[in-house]
């Protein structure tokens, strides 16, 4: 793991249903929080009207993609797109359940931080996100008002990108840089934990979990395909550190399963006609029938909750679909994280031991990444160079 310190700076359908739970009405306690953990992510749309401005948003966010005259190609893609998604979001149930399993995680992991770390208790969640209620900006000012001793950043990412963590991370250096910045809150960044051994041990549990269900005597030649958002190859070029983090994560994973099966990664929904990492999920699978490896367990390794990409494409076009087409055997998914308990020692674990070491930090020095924002960026500082290696 690492954590960021600035200085003074079907079967698979499974999973579907166990999203269905009622978290959204939490009720927080009266009670001040003295620790305050920013959980950030992209978002998902919880109702399908929320899809347009959704999609506007990630088509004219210059840290996740950057398009020619993108002021008027990014709302006219989002515009084409809109009919498409939104039926997605219908096939699976309305919306995303992004924001459920955030606020659960998010509870979750503060009922053991106060006992994990008392001198830093309450402990109390919130949720940023960055394309869709709650926004960043909005969250920012609730915490504000809330006034909490201390601030953790923590990306819900565990494997930093430009497009994902960078971006959630530059859109708070922004909003700090046009509004005043509160006095006596303290500052500090939790940037990537694709590695940390409990969430390493998480995704291991979901995959035996899912072995479990084979027959015997197929187990063993099971195809473990890991399975992660692609990005553009012009990211990849540029040094983002994504695909390398995601390959960590997979070796982790396959170590602590006593390197027990065939396995291999492969990326899924790519946007558009410019080349992105690949092999494409569909692909690998179509691949490895063909070479008579017809038994699969698609294990999506960069998100820590149930999305469209694994309630639909994974579950409804690939499990479903494209598994009949091709003539697989047996095809299963393993769930995300989600509330798993290892997990929620995970993020629980992660913060504790990220509260006892790290010093505060400013985040008016949450500098912009100069190639994240196509080298127009005059603001970069060292160690956000540093962060994003290019
Ligand atoms: C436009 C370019 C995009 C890049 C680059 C990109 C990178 C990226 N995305 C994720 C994770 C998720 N993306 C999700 C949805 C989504 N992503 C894009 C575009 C890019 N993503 C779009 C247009 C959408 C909306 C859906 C669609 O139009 O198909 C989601 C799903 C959220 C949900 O609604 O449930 C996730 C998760 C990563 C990790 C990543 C790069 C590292
Ligand atoms: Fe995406
Ligand atoms: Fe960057």
């Amino acid at each position: 793991m690492h954590t960021m310190f600035l200085h003074n700076r079907s079967l698979c359908k499974l999973a579907c249903n166990a999203a269905n739970f009622a978290t959204s009405n939490i009720r927080y306690s009266s009670q001040k929080a003295k620790t305050a953990i920013l959980m950030l992510n992209m978002g998902g749309p919880q109702h399908t009207d929320q899809v347009h401005d959704y999609l506007l948003r990630i088509m004219t966010d210059r840290d996740m993609i950057q398009l020619p005259v993108q002021s008027r190609l990014g709302p006219w893609i989002a515009q084409r797109r809109t009919p498409e998604v939104q039926k997605k979001y219908k096939e699976i149930g309305g919306g995303s359940p992004i924001l459920k399993w955030t606020e659960l995680q998010g509870r979750l992991m503060c009922e053991q931080l106060d006992k994990l770390s008392p001198t830093t208790a309450p402990h109390k969640h919130y949720v940023g996100f960055r394309y869709v209620t709650p926004l960043t900006e909005d969250t920012l000012a609730q915490i504000e008002s809330d006034q909490p001793e201390r601030v953790v950043l923590f990306s819900q990412y565990p494997q930093y990108s430009c497009a994902t963590s960078g971006s959630s991370f530059n859109s708070i250096f922004t909003h700090y840089r046009n509004n005043t910045l509160p006095e006596n809150i303290k500052w500090s960044i939790i940037d990537r934990w694709g590695t940390h051994p409990l969430l390493i041990k998480t995704f291991a549990q979901r995959i035996r979990e899912e072995l479990a269900k084979f027959v015997e005597t197929k187990r063993n030649d099971v195809v473990i395909l890991f399975t992660a958002h692609s990005l553009p190859l012009k990211a990849v070029s540029r040094g983002d550190p994504y695909p390398s983090e995601i390959g960590a994560s997979v070796h982790m994973v396959m170590q602590e399963l006593g390197q027990s099966n065939p396995y291999s990664l492969a990326w899924q929904s790519k946007v558009g006609p410019l080349p992105w990492l690949a092999p494409a999920t569909d692909d690998a699978i179509k691949g490895y029938v063909k070479q008579g490896l017809k038994n699969f367990i698609l294990v999506p390794i960069a998100f820590v909750n149930e999305h469209i990409e694994t309630l639909h494409e994974l579950d409804i076009e690939y499990c479903d679909e494209l598994a009949k087409e091709v003539g697989v055997e047996e095809i299963r998914r393993a769930a995300a994280p989600n509330d798993h308990p290892l997990f929620i020692n995970a993020l629980s674990s992660i913060v504790a031991d990220h509260l006892k070491s790290e010093q505060p930090v400013n985040p008016k020095f949450l500098m912009r990444c100069p190639m994240c924002t196509n080298n127009r960026c005059r603001e970069s500082k060292k160690w956000y160079q540093q962060l994003c290696a290019h």
